[in-house]
């Protein structure tokens, strides 16, 4: 034992915001007078910066070196509790980043600077109220009667809480369709945890589809008892939100996929809405899916999950069917209304409608016989929403006489024609530009937007139904804060014939008037080389149907089609998910892909087109050292499929194993190699590991 160590001093372990790059784990040595509590929250040096850390296990006095540097100040707040920290744990281990950098990660931005006065002040405010239409409604809104499906499933979220602790609770997966009063279930079940003085954790895949359900929660439990966690709020916004889940006065935590990583000391369940949705999987840092670290922090805690779906991902079925899950299933409509019937329109059958011909004229962009349909509907004083998953004008205008496109001069791709404020605007790396008057290779002034996004959609639609009120909804009129809220709200108000709109029109939206839903260009998803493409559209074209027909009467769901027998339409026009899921899984199986096999990618940028697929290279080698005997496949660097980004050159290698323990395990291993690795590649922009990822 060193004798010049104060006998009090303390050596803490403290997980500290380094990058994974970096090539330490994230835990650093420090000392301080007293023994602080793990989960304790403190001010440490950190080079020459201070940086707020968290004690992460318990100090040992007798090891503690002369050199440490102290901790500078602790936070006046309780400590995160042994459970997050164990959720922070594997998952740092699991996606393979550093465990500073992924707990440090999950804080909130702000809390890097107040003082203890200023967070003292903090805490002793309430939760800002949500901005929400019904922000006010009364705690006491009246809860619907459940059906005896509903009350099966909140009958299974009450046995599982009534479980001693160690007992097994099987996630559940809630099957319903769309309008079977799924939330509804989810309210019931919120109030059985709620009232055993638990936090109740809630998960929406979008932040745009946060402002409904808070509000519903808002007008069932009080708008003070809920606090909100997502991307779009300021950050004091943010870190007030978390403070209230961290010392439990926000009972009710709804927020988009981190969310997911929230302190929360008293959680006594967790539900995920639309869980096959794609935006639960981050695409940067850790890369994690929220869906699934869900699954595991409700293990870890032992408190119910309820994973809900009318289109549920193929991992989760698969679990259901091997008996790792619950299927609970809701077969119906709560309100009665029965689903849209579809329609396939063979586009090659088809007549152009009047009022779109001649030279320059695009091909309609609806036929004649579903715009009729629209029309129809307007004069009954119904809505209709038409789906065309691209925005802008034109992905790409053209020049008719050099054959000029407006490709982005940064990345592999076409600037879109964004035709309200006349600007081509790159979708990957944001490169904007006014619209050029004439082209800029050869000075032809007729320069021609090719197909068509949602803006065009909108104007052409216009032209051919003068009488109606059109809106539109995409990601580029719902940037203001706000904006988004006014505009469903007009279209829940009835002060809109047509919506035009992306998969934002698609999803959750519980609109009223709605009975004709149409998609108009699903196709080509249908060839995309993406494996999950076909679980995306489908999901994506039986959510957009589920905003028909809602409030009961006849509905339809309308789609364009070149390939009007393809089986995808068929499971669909017979609402079929089980059929559709079978054959999925079939193929999938077939093919080696998840959920029969595990899966992982190395990604690499560089600025130079040598040095990315020369380091995967290096690393696909080093791997396949390292794995031996495992059942492991290393595969060959391959391209981005936007190969260059923002001047970058853009590269990826897979490593896949039926087993995903083995995986894991040369994961740890090769992590270590690829730091090595990628010293000796100077070039090198970025390199991250993607376990589980999305698409390959
Ligand atoms: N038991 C019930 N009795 C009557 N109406 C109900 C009942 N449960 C839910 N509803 C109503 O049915 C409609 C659809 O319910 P909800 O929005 O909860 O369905 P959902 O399954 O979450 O829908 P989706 O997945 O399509 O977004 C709502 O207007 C809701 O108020
Ligand atoms: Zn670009």
């Amino acid at each position: 034992m060193n004798e010049s160590t104060a006998p009090s001093a303390r050596r803490l372990r403290v997980a500290v915001p380094t990058p994974q790059h970096a090539g330490l784990a994230g835990l650093l040595d420090y000392e301080h007078p007293d023994a602080l509590p793990p989960g304790s929250l403190v001010r440490v040096p950190l080079g020459r910066r201070q940086v707020l850390g968290i004690v992460w296990d318990d100090g040992d006095p007798s090891e503690a070196p002369p050199d440490l540097k102290p901790v500078a100040e602790v936070l006046a707040l309780p400590p995160l509790d042994g459970a997050w920290r164990a959720l922070l744990g594997f998952a740092a281990a699991y996606y393979q980043r550093g465990l500073g950098e992924m707990a440090l990660a999950a804080l909130p931005t702000a809390l890097q600077q107040l003082d203890n006065a200023q967070l003292a002040r903090r805490l002793k405010r309430k939760p800002a109220a949500p901005v929400t239409r019904e922000a006010g409604a009364s705690a006491a809104a009246q809860a619907p009667v459940l059906n005896a499906s509903q009350q099966a499933a909140v009958a299974a979220v009450q046995a599982q809480l009534a479980l001693p602790p160690q007992a097994p609770r099987p996630p559940l997966l809630l099957w319903g369709v769309t309008g079977s009063g799924k939330t509804e279930v989810y309210l019931h079940a919120a109030a059985l945890a709620l009232a055993e003085g638990r936090q109740v954790l809630v998960l929406v895949p979008e932040i745009n589809l946060t402002p409904q359900l808070e509000a519903r929660f808002a007008a069932r439990f009080g708008a003070e008892r809920i606090a909100t966690l997502h991307s779009g709020l300021t950050p004091p916004q943010r870190l007030r939100h978390w403070l209230a889940a961290h010392a439990g006065t926000a009972t009710i935590v709804l927020g988009t996929r981190l969310a997911v990583l929230a302190s929360l000391p008293r959680l006594g369940l967790i539900v995920v809405d639309e869980e096959h949705d794609a935006s639960f999987k981050a695409q940067d840092g850790a890369r994690q899916s929220a869906r699934d670290l869900a699954v595991l922090r409700a293990h870890q805690a032992r408190v119910p999950v309820m994973l809900g779906s009318a289109t549920p991902s193929l991992e989760s079925w698969h679990n259901a069917q091997q008996g790792r899950y619950l299927r609970l299933d809701l077969p119906d409509r709560a309100a009665g209304g029965a689903l849209p019937s579809l329609r396939v329109l063979d586009l090659s059958q088809q007549q152009r409608p009047k009022g779109l011909r001649g030279p320059g004229a695009t091909p309609p962009p609806v036929a004649q016989a579903l715009l009729d349909a629209i029309e129809q509907r307007r004069q009954r004083g119904e809505q209709s929403l038409l789906l065309l998953n691209r925005r802008g004008y034109a992905p790409v205008l053209h020049c008719g006489a050099c054959a000029w496109k407006s490709a982005c001069p940064h990345c592999t791709a076409w600037r879109v024609f964004h035709k309200a404020d006349r600007t081509l605007r790159c979708h990957h790396c944001g490169f904007t530009e006014p619209v050029p008057r004439a082209c800029p290779d050869c000075g032809n002034q007729d320069i021609a937007p090719i197909g068509r996004g949602t803006e065009r959609l909108e104007e052409q639609l216009q032209a051919l139904l003068p009488e109606a009120r059109i809106a539109r909804l995409d990601a580029d009129t719902t940037s203001q804060v706000g904006s988004l809220e006014r505009q469903l709200a007009a279209v829940h108000a009835g002060e809109v014939d047509v919506l035009v709109g992306t998969q934002m029109i698609a999803k959750g939206h519980d609109f009223q008037r709605v009975t004709l839903v149409a998609a108009l260009n699903p196709d080509g998803l249908l060839f995309s080389s993406d494996f999950r493409a076909p679980e995306r559209l489908f999901a994506l074209l039986l959510q957009a149907a589920g905003r028909a027909g809602r409030a009961g009467g006849r509905a339809e769901m309308w789609l364009q089609t070149d390939q009007p027998k393809h089986p995808l339409y068929l499971a669909l026009a017979r609402h079929d998910y089980p059929a559709f899921a079978a054959s999925q899984l079939a193929e999938r199986e077939a093919a080696g892909l998840p959920p029969y096999a595990h899966l992982a990618l190395l990604r690499a940028d560089s600025k130079d087109p040598d040095t990315a697929p020369a380091f995967l290279q290096a690393a696909a080698e080093a791997g396949q050292a390292l794995s031996g005997e495992q059942a492991i496949a290393w595969y060959p660097p391959v391209p981005h499929p936007v190969a260059r980004v923002a001047d970058h050159w853009r590269w990826q290698m897979l490593v896949e194993s039926p087993q995903r323990a083995a995986l894991q395990r040369v994961l740890a291993q090769w992590v270590p190699e690829l730091h090595a690795l990628r010293r000796a590649h100077k070039g090198l922009a970025r390199w991250a590991i993607d376990v589980d990822p999305s698409a390959i």
